[in-house]
């Protein structure tokens, strides 16, 4: 399905004295159709770049993108745009991928009508229903506007809007960071159980590892642009071989550890996970 080859990318910065920062170093990686690939490591080590330079929002300084068999690093705009509907991405601020002036329906009919055009106003209706159960909301939250809804609902809205471009790469770059942690945990299931159904290809970018856990079947442990360690998701977290992967397991077991103490603190207080 997706094929990285030896991906670097270099910005620049600066006028009259040039900086450089080498974001991405020849990372190589294949995702098959399906399957969630999870992308890890501490900020700045240049996850959110590769999935910017898969989708085009910045261009590659070098390596190849092979998507369903084309590459796309030299693909001009007019295919570009055709491509890109096939790969979505959602991001960790649901409230700011959203218009605010839209009402949910708005919002998703517009996406249909700008995608899915051979669609009569009728479908498009019965489509926005569809996409708005499917994301687990229901009817009443239709013609709320964002600021009407919770982070996690939000971010069920992004999805499916995503989800209305019938996408068959998903890139989810750090989709639960800005909510709460019980909505968190929703908003996983969420994906996993539609990425399952769905037979989506994932992407999933974090910089937690249990999350990763959860819901990828193979990752890549990025360090300082490069790939240090990659495989499947049980031999990569059971015999990690790289100190870097270890580091992170480590500082992720003291964040589990402080997930299951809220947990616990929360279920004694009888609170029930709402958004
Ligand atoms: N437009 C840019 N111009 C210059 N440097 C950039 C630019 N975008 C990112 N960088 C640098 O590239 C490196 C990788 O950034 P990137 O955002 O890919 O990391 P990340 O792992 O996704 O971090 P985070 O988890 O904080 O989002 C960082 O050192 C960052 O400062």
């Amino acid at each position: 399905m997706l094929t990285v080859n030896d991906l670097c990318k270099r910005y620049s910065s600066g006028v009259w004295k040039k900086s450089y920062t080498q974001a991405v170093a020849h990372v190589s990686f294949h995702i098959e159709k399906g399957k969630v690939l999870g992308i890890v490591g501490e900020s700045g080590s240049g996850k959110s770049t590769i999935a910017q330079c898969i989708t085009r929002l910045v261009e590659p300084s070098s390596g190849e993108i092979i998507f369903r068999g084309e590459e796309i690093t030299r693909m001009k705009a007019g295919k570009l745009n055709k491509y890109r509907r096939n790969m979505q991405m959602i991001f960790q601020d649901p409230d700011s991928a959203l218009d605010p002036k839209m009402t949910i329906s708005e919002s998703l009919e517009e996406a249909l009508k700008l995608n899915q055009c051979h669609y009569s106003a009728e479908e498009r209706k019965r489509k926005t229903d569809e996409l708005i159960a499917l994301v687990g909301l229901n009817a009443e939250h239709k013609n709320r506007y964002p600021h009407q809804l919770s982070g996690g609902q939000n971010q069920r809205v992004v999805l499916a809007r995503a989800l209305s471009f019938d996408p068959e790469l998903l890139i989810a770059d750090e989709p639960t960071a800005s909510l709460d942690v019980s909505v968190q945990a929703q908003i996983l299931t969420l994906l996993k159980t539609i990425q399952r159904e769905k037979e989506l290809t994932m992407l999933l970018i974090s910089h937690d590892m249990e999350i990763v856990r959860r819901v990828c079947d193979e990752v890549i442990v990025m360090y300082r642009g490069e790939a240090v360690e990659k495989g499947r998701v049980e031999s990569v977290f059971g015999n990690p071989q790289h100190v870097y992967t270890r580091l992170l397991l480590d500082c992720n077991e003291e964040n589990v550890k402080k997930w299951i103490d809220y947990k616990k603190e929360k279920g004694k207080r009888g609170n029930k996970n709402e958004e």
